[in-house]
């Protein structure tokens, strides 16, 4: 999918038209004149309506799909176009392939299964097992949006049909975004995703139904059949902390009954002395009463906002809004509104009828809770764990609201609902991208809470931005507010309040000082109201059990930008904080101006003869200091800088390796930070950077990755990356996408990825920037910075300089480096030619970064560049003998 939709993405870019792309491809983009939504709003309605359609009652919308697919073989007539002639296949096609293509009427099972993987494409041969033109296509298919992968459990969405934005959040809720770039998008079902499905009230039948309703093909009996199977236990159990007890709570009395023979759980039953109200109590201890309304719950403590007024006013006229909203959304492309009801997720467990409403308990041990919870996932009924807030009258309540000024964004709202949605707070994990605005997530969820929180960071900067972002955001008080890090061990005044600290404060173990030690107990010995879990993806799982072992919280909350692990270990965040609740596209937030337009660059650098040559002498663990101080890639850098602070833009400069890091930063005289630069400097640096025009570019190691709040920041030049890794990558993009300029007319933002030619160092990046691929950036290609070659007061431009340069790289680089990935291997023998399969890349120069596209594209140029020093050397072949030698001795 990846694969189809860059070339396809390329296609567009080439052309400079999108419209133009979608309609050379034969798709038909919204807008376009000649669509057929236009021409006939009753396609979609009558297609997606429950009700009649053209072909006189909709054979899929209403099928019983837990009997069949929902493919009705009783209505072939209606798809007559897209019928293969047998005996235009008769001779070249199996008779049993062209009984597939044709459904016949006697099928019962999924027609899929009647084909082997070798009879699939037998003519062809290009699509193999992926071959799936023997679905047959519902007759309204055109105003479906969804193709569903046999087998594969992969959805791809047309993402320009009308309807596209309803199916995004349908898919978004139970689906994992595998790729979105502008015009189809795929997901995955997975374990996972349908665990978080269900855990935000979806049900099994909703799932089906609504996937069945946008599907352009009968929903395939295997994937029915996954459906079904990760649904049927999950988030059916809860765990709920209700006046300072312990309940497994279900809706199931029979899911109850089931644990209760279990005697891991049965020992940690306790039996309630007296229920107090008049619910029942079964004498196996099982309490049956009507579950808690949701009410009028108030996220953030504040009238709901409502995008486009003040939040004043805001919660005024909601009914007033669904009306205009449903006039908008008709006028758009006269979509069905029933149909969007369906769609619509948001649901209230106060929706449901009154049946639904009745629950059955059974009391815990509370010391046995964390005892229960495994036993729970082993035998595959995970609790989900929600905290009855509003009935806690236990725990002390805290004094803090928005402040009436905070208006926050629908995304946020909307992520917020999937965590309140029922009256009770969720645990779980909320995805958006970074610079979005996580941190006014958080707050606003504590808000919402009211009780004492713990609020865990990656970094002591980012626990002091955390402090900042709630005074700036919320009426929380100084002295309420905790920070604990190395250098603060301060406590909050009052009962309830906000501590502020690290992961690694909070999971260390072993000697410690008086004061962490005293401040340890504080922490551990009471009972929060919620766990804030910033940056969730960078935490060991380790040290993520350490945390949530050591801390009392009735409910937890991971924010993230980037859900992607190199080491695999992001499945343990499931079980350990909870399921994903919300996921946001980057792309529609950058258009909608949340966050800023990027435009992603990668300059190939070439080394100089004296670097390359020693460069490849050198063992692997030296290289890469070889690369990063490549003197062309350091005249890059100065060039960039120059150009872009003649801009105006503000710059930040990434680079891993701290020699790297002093050395540029100390001859291009610009201030860094890294691991050890003293807290206060490194704010004094940053406070700099935002207000002084003088400090228009600052160098940073690691250390500013993530969580590093710069809305001046406009450009970000990467020199030394860690290795192949996507999450950073993206992190780094991050910084520039808050940018505050981001709503000017045709404002960018810029992202270059400096690269040495031919060394390891171009596969990593390739790699890296799978993420944001996925996300549907698109990288261009530099291979010459114009302008560079004239530039006068560039560093290293004699060979003596840059041999002095060599001197330092050949003492300095470590031999103690941490040692390069595993897969660099895979890399040498599939070559960069497999890794780019799934780049899109564009020919492009720093003109056309900016905006004047008027130079020659000179990748494969092998001609030396006019006024190029002649000590540099000559751009080498593609592929370097190195990487011959290795291609070839693996091959
Ligand atoms: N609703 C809002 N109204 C106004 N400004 C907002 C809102 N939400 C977020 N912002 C601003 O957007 C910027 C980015 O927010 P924040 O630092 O929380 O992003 P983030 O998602 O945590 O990013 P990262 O993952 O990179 O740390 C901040 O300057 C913040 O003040």
């Amino acid at each position: 999918m990846s694969k189809r939709s860059y070339s396809s993405a390329n296609l567009a870019e080439d052309a400079g038209d999108d419209q133009g792309m979608a309609e050379e491809h034969g798709y038909s983009a919204p807008g376009s004149p000649d669509e057929q939504y236009s021409s006939g709003g009753s396609d979609v309605e009558g297609g997606l309506n429950d009700g009649e359609d053209a072909t006189g009652g909709d054979p899929y919308g209403e099928d019983d799909y837990s009997d069949s697919t929902g493919y009705d073989p009783g209505t072939p007539k209606a798809v007559s176009d897209e019928e293969v002639d047998p005996d235009t296949l008769a001779g070249i096609v199996p008779s049993s392939i062209i009984k597939g293509f044709n459904r016949s009427a006697e099928a019962e099972s999924d027609p899929y299964d009647m084909l082997s993987t070798a009879q699939r494409d037998p003519s062809t041969g290009l699509f193999g097992k992926f071959d799936y033109s023997f679905l047959k296509l519902k007759p309204d298919h055109e105003s479906r949006p969804l193709w569903i992968c046999p087998e594969t459990n992969s959805i791809i969405l047309e993402a320009f049909s009308p309807i596209a934005e309803q199916a995004i959040d349908f898919l978004i809720a139970i689906s994992e975004p595998v790729s979105r770039p502008t015009f189809i998008h795929e997901y995955k079902l997975t374990t996972y995703s349908l665990y978080a499905a269900v855990s935000v009230g979806l049900d099994t039948n909703d799932i089906i139904e609504v996937l069945n309703r946008l599907s352009k093909v009968p929903v395939p009996q295997d994937v029915i059949k996954f459906i079904k199977t990760c649904t049927r236990s999950y988030g059916k159990v809860k765990l709920v902390l209700k006046h300072n007890r312990y309940f497994v709570e279900s809706s199931h009395p029979e899911i109850l009954q089931h644990l209760l023979r279990d005697p891991v759980i049965m020992k940690a039953r306790v039996f309630p002395d007296q229920d107090g109200a008049d619910n029942a109590v079964s004498k196996e201890g099982i309490i049956t009463q009507k579950s808690a309304q949701m009410g009028d719950l108030n996220i953030g403590g504040l009238p709901r906002p409502v995008p486009g007024q003040d939040s004043e006013k805001a919660g005024e006229d909601a009914a007033a809004k669904e009306a205009e909203d449903a006039e908008k959304a008709q006028a758009e492309g006269d979509v069905d509104v029933d149909f969007g009801a369906v769609v619509d997720l948001d649901k209230d467990d106060a929706e449901d009828d009154d049946a639904d409403n009745i629950v059955h308990a059974f009391q815990i041990d509370g010391n046995s809770v964390e005892t229960v919870r495994k036993r729970c996932n082993t035998i595959d009924y995970p609790m989900l764990e929600e905290y009855d807030f509003r009935n806690d009258t236990v725990n002390p309540n805290l004094e803090i609201d928005l402040k009436p000024a905070t208006t926050i964004r629908p995304y946020q709202e909307k992520s917020l609902s999937k965590m309140f949605g029922n009256g009770r707070a969720r645990s779980g994990i909320i995805v958006l991208p970074c610079g979005a605005g996580k941190t006014l997530v958080g707050i606003t969820a504590s808000c919402t809470i009211k009780k004492s929180i713990l609020c865990l960071c990656t970094s002591a900067v980012s626990a002091m931005q955390w402090k900042q972002q709630f005074m700036q955001w919320s009426t929380i008080k100084e002295e309420q507010i905790a920070l604990f890090t190395r250098e603060e061990k301060e406590r909050f005044k009052g009962e309830a309040g906000l501590v502020i600290s690290t992961y690694t404060m909070v999971a260390s173990e072993g000697k410690r000082s008086h004061a962490t030690t005293k401040m340890m107990e504080f922490i551990t010995e009471r009972e929060w109201g919620m766990l804030l879990l910033d940056e969730v993806h960078v935490v060991p799982a380790k040290m993520f059990r350490k945390v949530v072992s050591k801390i009392a919280a009735h409910s937890k909350l991971g924010l993230t930008a980037t859900l992607v692990r190199e080491d695999q270990q992001i499945d343990d965040l499931n079980f350990l904080i909870g399921p994903k609740l919300y996921e946001a596209n980057w792309m529609d937030l950058a258009n909608k101006g949340h966050i800023a337009k990027v435009k992603c660059a990668e300059v190939w650098c070439n080394m100089t003869p004296e670097f390359y040559s020693a460069y490849l002498k050198e063992p692997l663990r030296r290289k890469p200091l070889f690369y990063i101080m490549n003197p062309n890639k350091f005249r890059a850098c100065q060039y960039l800088i120059k150009f872009h602070e003649s801009r105006g833009d503000k710059i930040i400069v990434f680079i891993d390796s701290v020699v790297a890091l002093r050395r540029y930063a100390t001859m291009l005289e610009k201030p860094f930070i890294d691991g050890e630069t003293p807290q206060k400097e490194r704010m004094r640096i940053l406070d700099q950077f935002q207000r002084n025009p003088a400090v228009s570019t600052i160098f940073l190691s690691k250390v500013g990755d993530t969580s590093i709040d710069l809305p001046e920041a406009t450009c970000l030049i990467q020199v030394s990356f860690q290795y192949g890794s996507r999450r950073q990558e993206a992190q780094r993009l991050g910084r520039i996408l808050r940018a505050k300029r981001r709503n000017d007319e045709g404002f960018n933002a810029f992202f270059y990825s400096l690269v040495s030619k031919n060394t390891y160092e171009m596969y990593f990046s390739t790699k890296r920037q799978q993420f944001l691929i996925d996300q549907g950036y698109s990288y261009k290609v530099i291979t010459n910075l114009e302008g560079m070659d004239e530039c006068k007061d560039l560093v290293f431009d004699d060979i003596e300089s840059q041999m002095n340069l060599l001197k330092v790289v050949q003492k300095e680089s470590d031999p103690t480096n941490e040692a390069m990935p595993d897969d660099l291997n895979f890399n040498i023998r599939s070559g960069r030619k497999d890794a780019s399969h799934s780049v899109r890349r564009i020919a492009g120069t720093l003109g056309s970064m900016s905006g004047a596209d008027n130079m020659a594209y000179i990748e494969s140029s092998s001609a030396r560049p006019a006024g190029r020093r002649p000590g540099n050397a000559d751009p080498p072949a593609e592929r370097h003998k190195l990487f011959k030698r290795h291609y070839n001795s693996k091959k």
